[in-house]
């Protein structure tokens, strides 16, 4: 249902150019309600492959929910990067909250992201109904282009971003108007040609590190 008034958001940049402490992160495209935003210019071409680097013998098969379990619907690897690792992390994760509006201390924390040919994260909510400290907003960044597939699809949008070296994705599920959340269903096509590296930050309502 359509509210009458538009919600508040958490995201409250307006023109084309969010100026963040050391780089101009862009505003492509935007989505009003629920908000989903498209970033252009989030990562260095350098830095992507820096959080390539770091992660890739650590990954290890993705899990799931609230009880963290390895199931069919997520098929990539993944690990978490351990902030105050390098000082490109800490740079990132600020980089990040700026863009984000909510503290570096509500983050989960990057996690680097692998999917192979064939692999996907099937249509999912970012948020479980029953914590204590909701997740509210999640950044999904590409830290590689993908020739075919590994697009970012959110089937009752309609809408799927293509994964873009550098480039992110955006969008938050803090809404009181339920339904407005439930829009934000979204997953990780799978990869038909090539390999998909991304990075993904999830917000927390409250501190959670
Ligand atoms: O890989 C993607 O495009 C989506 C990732 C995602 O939904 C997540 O990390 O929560
Ligand atoms: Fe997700």
């Amino acid at each position: 249902m359509a509210t009458e008034k538009k919600e508040s958001t958490i995201f409250s940049h307006t023109g084309n150019t969010i100026q963040t402490a050391d780089r101009d992160v862009h505003i492509i495209a935007k989505l009003e309600e629920p908000l989903v935003v498209v970033l252009g210019n989030v990562l260095s071409d350098e830095e992507c492959d820096e959080l390539i680097q770091l992660s890739k013998d650590r990954m290890e098969r993705s899990k799931i929910g609230s009880a963290r379990e390895v199931n069919s619907l997520r098929t990539s690897s993944s690990t978490f990067l351990p902030e105050d690792e390098s000082d490109i992390i800490n740079r990132i994760e600020k980089r990040i909250s700026q863009i984000m509006g909510v503290p570096v201390e509500h983050g989960e924390g990057i996690q680097v992201l692998n999917y192979k040919v064939g692999q996907e994260y099937k249509a999912h909510f970012d948020f479980f109904e029953s914590a204590k400290n909701p997740r509210i907003s999640t950044l999904v960044m590409y830290l590689n282009d993908v020739e075919s597939g590994g697009e970012t699809y959110f089937p009752h949008l309609k809408l799927s971003v293509s994964p873009r070296k550098g480039m992110a994705v955006y969008f938050e599920y803090f809404y009181e108007d339920h339904a407005l959340n439930e829009l934000t269903l979204h997953g990780g096509a799978p990869v038909i040609i090539g390999d998909k590296w991304a990075a993904t930050q999830w917000m927390h309502r409250q501190q959670f590190r």
